[in-house]
Order: C-alpha cells, then structure tokens, then sequence
C-alpha cells in the first residue's frame, strides 16, 4: 500500500545515514545527485475523499452509524410510511441497503488503512521463515509504553497548520465552491422523496387527497381526514376521476424526476471536480512539506544529526508528512461537506416543521461535547503513536544497514523480537486510539439514534393530528439523521483536524529549525577581496591552517572535554599525520576543521582568517576528507567518484581514480564505470571503497586533503602507490593541492610524513618527524607502536 514511498524513503535515508559525506562535498542542499523526488510518486494512496450522496442518503439514516433503527423498526416505520399509498418503493430500500454495504465497506477500508501501519500480534508468527518460529513469542519483551520517549512538543497552533494551506488558497476556493454546490445539489434529494410520498398519496392532487391502499382499489378511496381519523367523510369517486387524477400524479412524478436529474447531474459534476481537487491538493502539501523538511534537515549543523536519528527522520518525512497533509485536507472537505448537509438540513426541517426542529436541538451541543472530550485524548495519543512508529522505522532501519553485524552475532531473533515489541508498543497507542473513537462513534450513533426515534414518535402523532402529511414527515426524519450524521461527521472531522494537528507537532518543531548554515544566496566574491561575512579567500590564499588553544566538547555532552589547548600548524606544502590512541581526538581534529562543530574556546584560522568568518560551503570545498568509514551512495562508480563535482567529465574521473590507485580494479568490475556499487558500497571491498573515496577527494581539486585513516584497508603496495601520488600531486604546478592531514596508526603512514604529532586524552603530547621521535622523544610514539605492533611493517 505505501510502496511508492519506498524509492523515496530509501533516497532520504541514504542521504540522512551519510550526512557527513553530503554536508563535505555540497550537492545542492535540497535534492540529492541521484534522484529528484518526484512529488506524484510520493504519495500516491488513492484514499478516495468522495462524500456525494449518489441516493445514499435514506440509507444513511439507517447506515452504519444508526444500526439501532433497525432493531427500534425505524427502517419499517419508515417504509411504512414511504408505502402508505402504494407498495412501489421497495426497490428504492433495496438499492439503499446496498449503498449501504457499500459505505460500510468503504468505511471499514479507510479503518483497516489506518491501523496497517500499526501490525497486530499476528504480524511476526504469520512470518514462515525459521527465525520467527513460535519461540519468538519466549523473545518478546514486555511492552512498557513508558519506555518509548516521546518527543515533548507543544501541538502547532491551529492558525500554524492550517497556514501550509495557504499557498493552495485559489484551489481551495474552487474546491469548495464545487463541493457546496455539489452538496447543496443532492441534499435535495429527501425533499423530493418527500413530495413524491405525498404525490403517492394524493396529497396536493385536485379532488383526492390521500389514496389509501393502492390504486386499484377505488372503493377504499378517502380523503385526508379518513386518515386522520375521521373515515364517515370518505367519499367514493369513480374509475375516470382516478384515471385523470393518476395521469396528474405521473406528471408530477415526471417534474420531480427531471429536476432530480438536473440536481444529480450538478451534485455529480461538482463532486468530481471538489474530490479531485481536494486530492491533488492534499498530495500536493505533501510534496510541498517533504521538500521544505528534507531541505531543513539538510541545513541542519551536523550536532542535529547527533541527536536525532536517520531513520527517525525518515519517519517524519513519510508517516508525519502523510497524516498532516492528509488528514488535514481530508477533513477541511469532510467538515465543508458536512457543514453545507448540516446547515441544508436545519434549513429544510426548519421549513417542514419548526416544531420538532425544536425538540430535537439540544441533540447538536450534546454530540459537540462528545466531540470535545474525544478530541482531547485523540491529539495525544495520535502524536504518540507517531512517535513509537518514528522509533520502529529507527530500530528497521539500523539493523537492515548492519545486517552483517546482526548476522555474525546471531541476533535476528533477538532483533525480531525488538522491533515487534517496539511496534507492539506502536499498536498500543494506535489501540487507544481506535478504542476511543469506537466509543465515541458509539455514544454519538446512541444519541442519534434516540432522538430520531422520539421525532418519528412525536412526527407520527402530528401526522394522525393532521399537522403534516407522511411525505413531509418522512422528508423531516431524512434530514434530521442527515444533521445527526452531519453533527456526527463534522465531531470526526474535527477529531481528524486535532490528530493532524498533534502529529504536526513534531513535523512544525523540525520545519521551524533554523537553516543558519543556508548560504544558497551568496555570490562568490571577485578576487583579492575580503568580505568581513561569508568570506570567501582569494585565489592565491596561502593555505596555513593554524589551530589556537583549541578546546573542543561535543554539544551532546557538553561536560566531557574531547579536545584541550590543542595548538599546532598545518603549512603549505607540508604532509602531517596526527596519531594517538583511539579515542584521542583526532578525527575530532577534522570535524572542527570542516566546522561540523565550532571549539568551547581558541580558534582555528586559515591564511590567518578565522574559519567562522568564512563562507561554509567555500571552506568545505577547499578541504577534500576522506572519513575513517567511507560512504559510498547506491549508484554507479562514477557518480559515486563524482559525487562533490557533478559536472565531471569522463577524463576527470578518470585522471582522479588513477592518482587515487582505483583505475584498474574498476576496470575489472562488470559494468567498469557504470558498475552500481550497491547501497552503502556494499559491493566493493573496505580498500576499494577507500581508493573510490580518495579519489571522489581529489576530483574536487581540493587545497588540503584531509585522510582520517583513509588507507588502513589499503595493502602495503597499494598504499605506498597512493602515498607517492599525493606526493605528486602536491609537488605538481597543475594541481590545487597544498597540504594533506593523515589521521593514521601507521608506521608507513607517518614515515611518508613531514611531521607527527601524537595526541593523548586530547592534548598534543609529542610532535616531530616519525624518525626524531622514534629515535629521541617519542616514548608515546614508541609505546602505541608496540602496541599496535602487527600494523609494523
Ligand atoms: N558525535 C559525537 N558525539 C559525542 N561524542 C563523540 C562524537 N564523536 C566522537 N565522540 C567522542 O569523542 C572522543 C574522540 O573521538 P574521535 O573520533 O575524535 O577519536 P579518534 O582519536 O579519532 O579515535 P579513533 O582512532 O578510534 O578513530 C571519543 O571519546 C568519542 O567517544
């Protein structure tokens, strides 16, 4: 059912799992190099929003929400009444029993849609595979809602949802105006059945008022009074009076039809066009909200990604985007649909009879307060349920990225059982939910119910009184279970509205973060000029990176210092490798040079220009990094290599893969460039996947490179390969590069290097050439190499 999310949600996790990579090499913010998101595939659930009457309305009295007639012989009064003169409409009872099935259907289909995404128990023993056998049950955890954390924010105000309507406001009207139309068309329908009563029973016809027993029994002819009670007035009348007074009646069953049609035929215009509208609407918030949150996530600093998890976020943009945009448009045109039935009705029951009108108005504010008290409870749990569903895509997520992991350690029981309680916890909420609008519909069908009884009560004895005619009583009790319904459906139109509104919260938390790193408005600045914001350096800046008594602690801990008064240089034309234990800090090191973190205190400058100063996205495309865990993108070699320069030519690419030492062992791989490298470059080795990395750094032409273990899966022979290649490039004339930074454990590594610096608990505790420091002051040095001893070569 949601499968035309899935190319989508995989394209945003892919982009979310490897943000670093996304955030280093600048592909428009927005989008992703491999593939727009395609507005109409994203959401494409055909949830058919079509409220027309289509001659459903009698039925509806006796519909789903007002079984109880039945069984309080409403359906049989009512037919009575409708048969009064003749036996000639059942077959209209017939077809509204079946429009009947129909909703019912319908309505089921909608309730079943929404609780697919919350599985039952049966979800995991249905799978045959041999890890779920019946023992999963013995893995399954007790499901404790209160484990779940639930995001704390506040339900957007009601102007803030309905606000992502207003760009679609010229639409909207005309949606509107053909669904008041349209409604306003077929509510003439009961009125119609209400005259064609009375046309049966002769009221309104010259010379007979009321046929009772059917045509063809003349001598049973009396007037309106024989039905009221006085039968001494009956006065017989003879075959051709009947005869003309039939012909009458056929004539003016003839006009009622005929305007029916043309009323038909506007109600059924007005609904295509209104439920068309309403949909494409609907679909196109959704796209319009995907966009705006997948770009808002993607300006976020990457301390956001720390804290909130990928598959979460993918999550919000599918599930959250889905409820808000759905639920809200669904509802708007259900309430409009429901208000023009509710205000027609009391209009019509006003015009038939002012005085039942009257009996039955308290029922409105007593259905309202319903709606009120269910409203509350539905906002929150709906938000909750969200939130446990965001959690379930998290856990799914992760395990199928680690699958190998989850494998090798013979967890996917385990791991079975933990997304199963996760998801039980989801249903929990879902259950809540779905236990208290049954309740609701219950209690509101009840009120309904009872006070369409006691109008068809208090109606009959107005009808014996003579006060109205069957035709208008049978009219009035139509329109009153059409407000009964219409109350009903405009109380679930606004719990709707409420559950958008609470599953808003999150999505209107997210959309209204700041995109301070947003610097899709900057101009490059021309040559030799320095701008005091978003600086860009000149051409020949001299690329001397110099951190100042760096102090560093990472904003989700904001109490453990990573990195302490860490001082050194990175000169132009120099190689430098920074070493020390796991953990030390260095990859720390590059994430500050690359400004995915600012330091607590001191500053890092480049050409003596403090990189907060600088323009972010220029800084980041003067350093090409290589991380310690390359991420490559489920598309071809080439577009992977091409990733940071997507108007790369052929030779680019190429040249960048040769000095990267990758060349040959793509030409090996089946398609060469063209080879899909499989989703998180599953498909090629840990050392091609490092060798593609370098080589997507160096196609940039960057003016530091900085390697964070770039060449640990790296053979000795490859390795050196790559080592003297750098040296090339950056003795070159031709090429860009200046500097290059090696996060390393290795000897070789740091022999190829100018200087080491060797770091301990964050602090630089040694620094000098590998040779000066092995043979004098590197005790550190020396004991992390015996240490790491099978890394000596
Ligand atoms: N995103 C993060 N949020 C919080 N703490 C982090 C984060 N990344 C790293 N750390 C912590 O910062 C410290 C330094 O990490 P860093 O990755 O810089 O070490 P390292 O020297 O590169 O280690 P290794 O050689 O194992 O790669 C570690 O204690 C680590 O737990």
């Amino acid at each position: 059912m949601f499968s035309p999310r899935i190319p989508f949600c995989r394209i945003f996790r892919s982009q979310l799992c490897n943000t670093s990579t996304v955030i280093m090499f600048r592909p428009h913010p927005s989008t992703s190099r491999f593939g727009h998101v395609n507005s109409r595939q994203l959401h494409q659930q055909n949830y058919s929003n079509n409220h027309a009457w289509h001659g459903r309305l009698l039925f509806r009295c006796m519909s789903d929400r007002t079984p109880g007639f039945s069984f309080f012989g409403f359906q049989k009064g009512l037919r009575h009444l409708l048969t009064l003169g003749r036996n000639s409409n059942n077959s209209l009872l017939t077809h509204l029993s079946s429009q009947r099935r129909h909703e019912r259907i319908k309505r089921s289909y909608f309730h079943l849609r929404y609780l697919s995404t919350t599985p039952t128990n049966g979800g995991s023993s249905n799978n045959k595979s041999e890890d779920t056998s019946e023992s999963d049950s013995q893995w399954m955890e007790p499901i404790d809602l209160s484990k779940f954390k639930t995001h704390n924010h506040e339900p957007p105000p009601i102007s803030k949802v309905l606000s992502i309507l207003l760009p679609e406001y010229k639409w909207l009207t005309f949606a509107v105006g053909a669904l008041t139309i349209s409604t306003a068309a077929t509510m003439q329908f009961p009125n119609a059945i209400a005259m064609m009563i009375d046309i049966l029973n002769g009221v309104g016809v010259e010379g007979l008022d009321v046929v009772v027993g059917g045509l063809e029994n003349s001598s049973a002819v009396v007037n309106i009074d024989a039905v009221a009670g006085d039968a001494t007035q009956a006065v017989p009348i003879t075959d051709v009076q009947l005869s003309v007074q039939h012909q009458q009646q056929i004539q003016q069953m003839k006009s009622i039809a005929l305007q029916m049609v043309g009323y038909f035929t506007v109600g059924a215009v007005g609904t295509t066009i209104h439920s068309a509208m309403f949909d494409s609407v609907g679909q196109k918030i959704g796209a319009r909200l995907r966009k705006q949150l997948f770009t808002t996530i993607m300006h976020q600093d990457i301390a956001f990604f720390d804290q909130n998890r990928a598959g979460e976020l993918a999550n919000r943009l599918s599930t959250d985007v889905h409820e808000v945009a759905e639920h809200l448009v669904q509802n708007i045109a259900h309430f409009l649909t429901n208000l023009v039935r509710v205000i027609t009705a009391i209009w019509s029951m006003i015009a038939i009879s002012p005085l039942l009108t009257f009996y039955l108005s308290p029922v409105v504010p007593l259905l309202t307060g319903c709606a009120a008290f269910y409203g509350k409870f539905i906002k929150t749990w709906s938000k909750q349920h969200l939130d446990v569903l965001a959690h379930s895509t998290h856990v799914a997520t992760e395990r199928f990225s680690g699958i190998a992991t989850v494998l090798s350690f013979g967890q996917k029981r385990k791991e079975v059982a933990r997304y199963s309680s996760v998801i039980e916890a989801a249903y929990g909420y879902a259950k809540r939910v779905a236990i208290f609008q049954g309740a609701f519909f219950g209690s509101s069908q009840m009120v309904g119910n009872m006070a369409l009884l006691g109008v068809l009560w208090v109606g009959t004895t107005h009808v014996f009184a003579g006060q109205m005619t069957p035709g208008q009583l049978a009219g009035f009790c139509m329109y009153a279970a059409i407000l009964a319904e219409g109350v009903g459906e405009i109380s679930e139109s606004v719990g709707g509205f409420l559950k958008a509104q609470g599953s808003g919260a999150r999505l209107f938390s997210l959309l209204d973060k700041d995109t301070s790193f947003d610097t899709s408005n900057i101009q490059p600045v021309a040559s030799d000029v320095i701008q005091t914001q978003h600086l860009k350096l000149p051409p020949n800046y001299k690329p001397t990176i110099e951190f100042r008594n760096v102090q560093f602690s990472y904003p989700s801990h904001p109490a453990v210092p990573i990195l302490q008064e860490v001082s050194f240089s990175l000169t132009n034309g120099e190689f430098l490798a920074l070493t020390g234990s796991s953990g030390s800090g260095k990859s720390s090191i590059i994430s500050l040079l690359l400004r995915f973190y600012d330091p607590s205190r001191g500053g890092i400058t480049i050409d003596g220009v403090d990189i907060k100063d600088l323009d972010i996205e220029w800084l980041r495309s003067q350093i090409g990094t290589v991380r310690q865990e390359p991420i490559l993108f489920h598309a071809s070699v080439f577009e992977n290599v091409a990733y940071g320069k997507p108007d790369a030519t052929k030779n680019e690419v190429i040249e960048a893969c040769i000095a990267a030492n990758a060349h040959h062992f793509i030409l090996d791989l089946p398609n060469g460039y063209d080879t899909i490298v499989g989703e998180r470059g599953a498909s090629v080795s840990g050392g091609q996947k490092q060798r593609l990395s370098i080589a997507r750094a160096l196609l940039t032409k960057p003016r530091i490179l900085a390697l964070d273990e770039a060449s640990s899966a790296l053979d000795a022979a490859g390795e050196q390969d790559v080592l003297q290649r750098l040296r090339n490039l950056l003795e070159s004339k031709d090429n860009n590069l200046s500097a290059v930074l090696f996060v390393t454990h290795k000897k070789s590594v740091m022999k190829a290097c100018d200087r080491v610096l060797v770091l301990s608990d964050g602090r630089i505790i040694e620094k000098g050439s590998y040779d000066f420091l092995d043979k004098t002051k590197g005790d550190q040095l020396r004991k992390l190499m015996m240490g790491e001893s099978t890394e000596l070569k």
